[in-house]
């Protein structure tokens, strides 16, 4: 039996890896849990995974569930809980569904405690990839990407050698203003933003896939994955999420990862890696799909990947101040507070201000991830 803990278990990847959990009882077992806020949900998924270990974000959560647990449950609370859930306990596999640079030091705990990292949380690379991906190869632990994108140039590149690869391409769906002016997104709202083309995802996910910040934290979370610089990291447009990204080697041969859009399946093979198993998503068929197409990206339409990669291109706290920015504006334009192309607005004031530091520690990246929010929560 694996023992998987999931740090964001009540989310839309923790609530999938749940149902592929489900789907192997005898393959897989629940170690750990847990959640942000909705006690309901996280109360209902203890009943029926048997979780050894639980966390919820605040400690006036735990007080509220602590009665409905059954007897024997450990239930933690807060940042340390989830560090608690991460590494604590006996998990083979931590998969990072939480939502935000709050995943750090969590992923890095478990990293510490030599667990394998199912990783869809892209924000921790995004904050701090050197220190995840250091600390991972000095622990050897294996990084599966989660990420519908990454799982792909990961599969692409089985028994693949690294100097072979001429560049990858992820691709991008568009978001849903990809047929969008600028100008006609002055009125759009936040339901607008929220209706995805493809795919169900958490909220803050849908609004970085239709501001283009999503495409951008893939990339930098392409160039800590594969080790590639950010000149042989490309982006395509691809309105129907078919073709979830590929790779070019330099004999000119290009390989690709195909599939109808199901986030249980880049889980599964994170879950059952290096083996593949059998899945209930609905198979492609191309004769049905018919016609697949590809535009070039427009850096002029969607800045904030130019801007993405600029920060990559820098590196140092350059991506920690840009993925801070871009949490705190999303949150605001979800809230109504401001509209939908003032986030790119802020992300690119935070960024003005920013005094990069090269090669920070935890703490120097901490300190530029709250600085970064608390100037992006003033503007
Ligand atoms: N959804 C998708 O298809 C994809 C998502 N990803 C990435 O996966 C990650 C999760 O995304 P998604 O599942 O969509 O997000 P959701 O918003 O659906 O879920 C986020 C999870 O994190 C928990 N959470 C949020 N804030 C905190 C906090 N402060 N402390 C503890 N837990 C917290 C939530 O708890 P609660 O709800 O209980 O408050 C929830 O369980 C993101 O990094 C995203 O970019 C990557 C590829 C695809
Ligand atoms: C499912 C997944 O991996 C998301 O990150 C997805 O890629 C979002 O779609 P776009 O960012 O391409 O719109
Ligand atoms: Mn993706």
């Amino acid at each position: 039996m694996k023992k998987i803990s999931i740090l964001g278990s009540t989310g839309s990847i923790g609530t999938q890896t749940l149902d592929v959990i489900a789907m192997h009882p005898d393959a897989f077992e629940v170690d750990g849990l847990s959640a942000g806020s909705n006690t309901a949900l996280l109360l209902e998924q203890v009943r029926r995974f048997k979780p050894r270990r639980v966390s919820v974000s605040t400690k006036e959560l735990a007080e509220e569930i602590r009665s409905s647990l059954p007897s024997g449950v450990e239930l933690f609370s807060g940042n340390e809980g989830m560090v608690e859930i991460a590494a604590g306990g006996e998990a083979d596999t931590v998969v990072t569904a939480v939502m935000g640079s709050v995943g750090l030091r969590s992923t890095l705990a478990a990293i510490e405690a030599g667990r394998h990292i199912g990783l869809a949380n892209k924000e921790t690379l995004v904050t701090a990839g050197h220190l995840v991906t250091e600390l991972a190869e000095r622990k050897g632990v294996q990084l599966l990407p989660v990420d519908s994108e990454h799982s792909a140039i990961f599969q692409c590149l089985n028994g693949e050698n690294r100097e072979d690869i001429a560049c990858i391409t992820l691709t991008a769906s568009g978001g849903s203003f990809r047929d969008y002016t600028r100008d006609q997104l002055k009125h759009v709202t936040v339901a607008d933003a929220l209706r995805h083309p493809n795919w169900s995802m958490g909220a803050k996910i849908t609004i970085d896939s239709a501001t283009m910040v999503n495409k951008g934290l893939e990339v930098i979370e392409a160039h800590w994955l594969f080790g590639l610089p950010y000149e042989q990291i490309q982006v395509l447009l691809h309105p129907e999420s078919i073709i979830h990204s590929y790779v070019e080697f330099r004999d000119s041969s290009i390989i690709a990862q195909l599939g109808n859009p199901d986030m249980r399946v880049p889980i599964q093979y994170a879950l059952t890696y290096p083996d593949r198993w059998a899945s209930p998503a609905k198979r492609l068929s191309l004769a049905e799909a018919q016609r697949l197409t590809f535009r070039e990206m427009d850096y002029e339409r969607f800045p904030a990947l130019k801007l993405a990669i600029e920060c990559g291109k820098a590196g140092g706290t350059a991506t920690t101040a840009f993925n801070a920015a871009n949490e705190i504006a999303v949150a605001r334009f979800l809230r109504d507070e401001i509209p939908f192309v003032r986030i790119e607005e802020i992300i690119e004031k935070v960024l003005q201000q920013h005094e990069p530091a090269a090669h920070p520690n935890l703490e120097q990246i901490e300190e530029c991830d709250r600085a970064a929010r608390e100037l992006a929560s003033k503007l």
